[in-house]
């Protein structure tokens, strides 16, 4: 893979010039996209600052944020051709820290769950997962050494785990929405993909205007809730034993790892993200849904019909469940510094029919609580491990990522 810290590192050095960097992309492009399917739109001559802590910094924007004169077609024949006017605010910060934004990448229909052309860069036959499919699939396969993403259900942490990239889905807001198509704008959250997960936390800190996120240390023995989430079915094989490398890994850094049952305030809220997801996605799509619900692919006609169908009622109940389970995270928090559970049930599941199952992801998302993939090696096709911090709390969330992630590799 690309690393984003590297390419910054050779042209501060002078070896390689920000033009140079973004043609090391078009190469990488030019040799795996027919086969990858990862992009939407490639910008053929796009500005390339020569300045900036992002100079030389190729970014993939998922095709439901705007980047100026580019079409945001949203996965859906309903906006073909459809190009903003203006940058998305985080696709605006980017262009200000000399990024560039090179390519729109797959999204599956309006972020949703029906699956996009795209493959698995380590094996075609496989799912990279979704919603944001090209943003994964682009990084894992060494096309881009930066792509956004969005997560409403377990979309940026699920393809990453899929594609052996890491990612964050940083705590609820800290990076803004604006210019971005909602689904739901209570569970809504803009994710950064790249190579490594100190490359993520360059990126998030610089996107942020946060240094401290990047100077967070882990400390010399974080103490770790090792977490199952048994109120999800189990998972496979391959997650568990990524899981318990993990683990150990975390251990043989100095960690102190136990493990922690949630309680039942957590699973309850688990078990209804789906109704904020589809009550509000069947709102915020309402156009679409009222004028043009033949255009729309099955799974998401299907989980709009579910939207349709739930009541005020039930919406208000389920985010009143919400809210206890925030506080009563934040009380669990007081003991731990992370939590460590499973990014995805398995490997990418093989077929391209369908991009995987939030399962593991969805508590978290509804949470706001940061999220780290960290990729686990040693298995044929990626399977990734999720780091978690307390809200508000990205940089130690990303710093026992990177402590797990120098441990899985050392
Ligand atoms: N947008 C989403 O998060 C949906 C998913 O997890 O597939």
């Amino acid at each position: 893979m690309l690393s984003l810290l590297d390419l910054r590192a050779r042209i501060a050095a002078g070896t390689l010039t920000p033009a140079g960097a973004i043609d090391l992309c078009r190469a990488a492009i030019a040799a795996r996209e027919p086969d990858l399917h990862a992009l939407v739109t490639l910008d053929p001559a796009p500005a390339i600052p020569e300045a900036g802590p992002l100079a030389g910094i190729a970014v993939g924007v998922k095709d439901i944020i705007d980047s100026a004169g580019l079409p945001s077609q949203m996965g859906s024949s309903i906006y073909a051709g459809w190009t903003p006017r203006g940058d998305a605010a985080v696709v605006s910060r980017l262009k200000r820290l000399g990024a560039v934004a090179l390519a729109k990448t797959t999204t599956t229909a309006f972020a949703s769950s029906d699956p996009t052309e795209t493959v698995n860069p380590h094996d075609p036959g496989h799912t990279p997962g979704g919603s944001s499919a090209g943003s994964a699939a682009a990084v894992g396969a060494g096309m881009l050494p930066l792509a956004l993403g969005t997560q409403t259900a377990g979309s940026v942490i699920r393809p990453a785990s899929y594609c052996g990239c890491a990612a964050v889905k940083p705590s609820f807001r800290l990076i803004p929405t604006v210019g971005v198509k909602t689904y739901s704008w209570a569970l809504d959250t803009v994710g950064l993909f790249a190579a490594g997960v100190a490359d993520v936390a360059h990126a998030l800190a610089l996107v942020t205007g946060r240094p401290e996120i990047e100077g967070a240390e882990a400390g010399s023995a974080p103490r770790i809730g090792l977490v199952r989430q048994d109120f999800a079915e189990a998972p496979e094989p391959a997650a568990e034993a990524a899981l318990a490398r993990a683990r150990q890994a975390a251990e043989r850094a100095g960690a102190r790892v136990t493990d922690l049952a949630l309680p039942a305030e957590l699973a309850q809220a688990w078990e209804r993200h789906r109704i904020i997801q589809n009550y509000e996605g069947r709102l915020a799509l309402a156009w679409e849904y009222d004028t043009q619900a033949d255009a729309l692919p099955p799974r998401v006609r299907e989980h709009l019909d579910a939207g349709e169908a739930f009541s005020p009622a039930q919406y208000d109940d389920a985010r009143r469940h919400a809210h206890r389970a925030r506080r009563v995270l934040k009380s669990l928090f007081a003991d731990y510094d992370a939590i460590l559970t499973f990014s995805a049930p398995g490997p990418a599941p093989a077929t391209l029919a369908f991009t995987g199952d939030p399962r593991f992801n969805q508590l978290w998302t509804l949470m706001g609580v940061p999220c780290v993939n960290v990729p686990v090696p040693g298995h044929r096709l990626p399977v990734g491990v999720q780091v978690i911090g307390r809200f508000g709390d990205d940089g130690r969330a990303l710093a026992v990522a990177r402590m797990i992630e120098d441990a899985l590799r050392g």
